[in-house]
């Protein structure tokens, strides 16, 4: 059997912390092959971003079909969209490609603070994009916004989010908790009429956690090909992601808010 595809649609991160470069390296640590549909430009580097350079969404539609007339997709990660026109031609591409293992990681604001999608497009994310989504894996702050709500505070209110964001229309939700405090991080795994499951992981003591977010989401769409369910995925990617952010102050990319250091996972 050849590796698995697994597409990563997503923005570009020049300090190889986020976005599709991330994305590429979970996919090669988890032993896929991966493959790109890019949808934004961003200059940044550990200390935030400075710009971002939108991809026409007519050329992102193009890349899509493009390739999947061609690969046999596995997986899909789906991240930093950008703008209203990306994220309607995304799910739309979603939609007409029938594409199986979406993974939609609702990236709306860097860990700096840049907005890396328009407020006018969180209503096209939401009615277009999320119901076409196997999981949706917002932050907080991605989930308060996504429902109108105030952030949540406690594991209580993550739960109770979770499962009004499952009626959005993704088939699953992982709300994670990483902006919490506390000695663990614990993510919640909602999923329609089942009980939801907790993820907990030793929270690590570092500032260099950019990219925990896309190393997630990309770990869980290469992985659930090869695990027998979403929650095997899931456990196993955060295990990944722990394991990365213990070795991030390895790595030297810059004075600012250091990435995750990817290595060969031990599967
Ligand atoms: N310091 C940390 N130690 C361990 N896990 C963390 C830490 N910070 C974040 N995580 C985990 O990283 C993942 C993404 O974190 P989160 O900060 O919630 O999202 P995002 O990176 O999208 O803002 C979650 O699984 C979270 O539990
Ligand atoms: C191009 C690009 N995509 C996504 C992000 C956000 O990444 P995330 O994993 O949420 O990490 P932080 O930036 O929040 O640390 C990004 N910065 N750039």
């Amino acid at each position: 059997m050849s590796a698995y595809n697994i597409v990563s649609v997503a923005g570009s991160d020049p300090s190889g912390g986020a976005g599709i470069q991330a994305d590429l390296k979970a996919f090669s640590a988890h032993g896929t092959f991966g493959m790109t549909v890019v949808t934004a430009l961003t200059a940044q580097s550990t200390r935030g971003v400075t710009g971002v350079h939108p991809v026409p969404a007519e050329f992102v539609a193009h890349q899509m079909d493009t390739l999947f007339a061609d690969a046999t997709v596995h997986a899909v990660k789906v991240g930093m969209l950008g703008t209203s026109e990306v994220t309607e031609a995304v799910a739309e591409a979603i939609g007409r490609h029938a594409l199986p293992n979406v993974v939609v990681d609702p990236v709306m604001v860097a860990k700096s603070g840049d907005r890396l999608l328009e407020s006018s497009a969180v209503e096209a994310l939401r009615s277009e994009l999320l119901p076409r989504a196997d999981l949706i894996t917002p932050n907080l702050p991605e989930a308060a916004d996504l429902l109108e709500e105030p952030e949540a505070a406690d594991l209580a209110t993550m739960r109770a989010q979770a499962a009004r964001l499952l009626e959005l229309g993704p088939r699953r939700v992982l709300l994670k908790g990483g902006h919490l405090s506390g000695g663990e991080s614990v993510d919640v795994l909602a999923s329609r009429g089942s009980d939801p499951v907790e993820f907990r992981a030793p929270r690590v003591a570092t500032r260099n956690t950019h990219g925990t977010g896309c190393t997630l989401s990309s770990s869980i769409a290469a992985l659930l090909p090869q695990r027998p369910d979403v929650a095997a995925a899931v456990g196993d990617a955060k295990a990944y992601l722990t394991e990365a952010i213990r070795r991030a102050d390895e790595i030297d990319a810059g004075g600012g808010q250091g990435p995750v250091h990817h290595f060969h996972a031990w599967w």
